[in-house]
């Protein structure tokens, strides 16, 4: 006899109960009077203590499994063993966490519409408006949906759809995903390095408890997940040049930390639930179009904003602190790339992606050459270069170019050239305004 313990759940509903290999698919109804026996502890169980052991595919039907179990419950004949399947209950918001790799019963699969259906979380920052625009254009405006905390400008708010949404209301972030029948979630609301450490709490808060709330949405609905790490998952113990995709990882910030937990746990899922979880570590990501939201890597950002207004720049990490960096387009091409890739190359879940590695010294003097009069000077934030010394120097990304093409498109030089050429007819259309 076999012992097998089913998360608590506050409404009808059926959970698969075979692993992510098995072809069987076994799955288990429960009615709503059937979750009554709980363990102590935050995370409690309903426990069906036993059933019968297993029985040809097609003609078992095990009956009676406890005073928790009433209905039919199918056994494989595969011989796989049957997992636990652990669901948080926490107030009125319990959660299921479904077992399997066809976690998608519950939503649409991809042959019932011709595109995924995406919600995009945090979609206001420096990344989501332009990977909003870039899968707005592959799959179609109205399946692409913004959402947010904050008010979005109103090019955007009219681009097409956005939502509010915080990630810290789990049921409401359940209701989005139902009504607008999601398929994939990119996860991109977060606090970053630098801001995160001067409010530890809300960067827990938002980056370790929100993450806990998409990943069961995402597991309860069988979603695609794309959550993005970051170079700041490593630290001073890390191999520094090159980093690798696998070796220690000790951050000393609360957003590292939360990232190699987002990573642990998303890879936890897949494995434990069947859950499609895909992530990339980026590098610091430069944009013209969109401020950065307080990280470390904001200066490359920002010499370009100041050079071109003022002529000026301030820099606040030392002229050599060498870190690696990617062109905007680059990153949210990878994202799109990766969440495209056919499972089967995926050798891994989370792969670093790189495209360049320079120091603030070498970008300026890229700088200076388009704009000559550009002067630089160096006011050190001590926090930030902490941060910057601890961090990889050079990413070693040769698993996600050799597993599903990884291709950067942008080097320095065209960095320079494509931001300045940006910022400038910017701020042009805006004198001339
Ligand atoms: N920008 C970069 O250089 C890099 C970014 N990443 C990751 O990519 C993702 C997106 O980054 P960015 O757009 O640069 O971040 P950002 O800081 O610009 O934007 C984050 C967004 O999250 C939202 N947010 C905060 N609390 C929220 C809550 N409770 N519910 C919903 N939304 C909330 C904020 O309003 C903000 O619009 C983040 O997860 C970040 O860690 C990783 C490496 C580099
Ligand atoms: C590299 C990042 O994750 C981000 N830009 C930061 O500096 O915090």
């Amino acid at each position: 006899m076999k012992s097998l313990e089913v998360g608590l759940k506050d409404e009808f509903g059926i959970l698969p109960l075979c692993s992510a290999w098995c072809p069987c698919r076994a799955r288990a109804q429960f009615s709503r009077s059937d979750w009554l026996a709980t363990k102590a502890g935050s995370y409690k169980y309903a426990q069906i203590t036993s059933f019968a052991p297993f029985v040809p595919l097609h003609l078992q039907v095990v009956r009676a499994l406890s005073k928790v179990a009433k209905q039919a419950l199918l056994a494989p004949a595969c011989g796989c063993q049957p997992l636990t399947v652990a669901i948080r209950n926490i107030s009125f918001s319990p959660r299921q966490v479904t077992s399997g790799s066809d976690a998608s019963f519950h939503s649409v699969s991809f042959s019932e519409t011709d595109h995924p259906k995406v919600l995009i979380t945090g979609g206001l920052g420096q990344l989501g408006v332009g990977l909003a625009k870039l899968l707005r254009k592959r799959f179609g405006k109205n399946n692409v949906i913004l959402s947010d905390i904050r008010k979005p400008p109103s090019n955007v708010f009219h681009s097409g759809p956005f939502i509010y949404s915080d990630i810290l209301d789990y049921k409401n972030l359940r209701e989005i995903v139902v009504n607008n029948r999601i398929t994939w979630l990119v996860h991109y609301s977060a606090l970053l390095s630098a801001v995160g450490e001067s409010n530890v709490a809300l960067a827990r808060a938002v980056n370790i408890t929100g993450l806990h709330n998409i990943l069961d949405i995402a597991a309860e609905h069988g979603l695609r997940l794309f959550v993005p790490s970051t170079i700041g998952a490593f630290g001073p113990t890390s191999p520094r040049n090159p980093t690798p995709d696998l070796c220690v990882q000790r951050p000393r910030t609360i957003y590292g930390v939360s990232k190699v937990h987002a990573e642990l746990m998303g890879e936890y899922y897949h494995h434990r639930y069947g859950l499609d979880f895909r992530c990339l570590r980026y590098p610091g990501i430069i944009s013209a179009d969109s401020q950065p939201g307080g990280g470390t890597t904001d200066y490359a950002v920002q010499i370009f904003h100041d050079g071109v207004k003022t002529g000026k720049f301030e820099c606040n990490l030392k002229p050599d602190t060498r870190l690696p960096m990617m062109y905007i387009d680059d990153c949210l091409r990878a994202t799109l790339e990766v969440m495209e890739a056919p499972a089967e190359t995926l050798s891994m879940r989370t792969y670093n992606i790189n495209a360049m590695s320079f120091t603030p010294e070498e970008l300026a003097n890229e700088v200076q050459k388009q704009l000559p009069d550009l002067q630089v000077t160096y006011e050190i934030d001590s926090v930030r270069q902490a941060i910057a010394d601890s961090w990889p120097m050079n990413f070693d990304d040769s698993n996600a170019r050799n597993d599903w093409g990884w291709k950067h498109d942008y080097d320095l030089p065209e960095l320079v050239q494509t931001m300045l050429n940006f910022i400038g007819s910017d701020s042009r259309i805006a004198q001339a305004n």
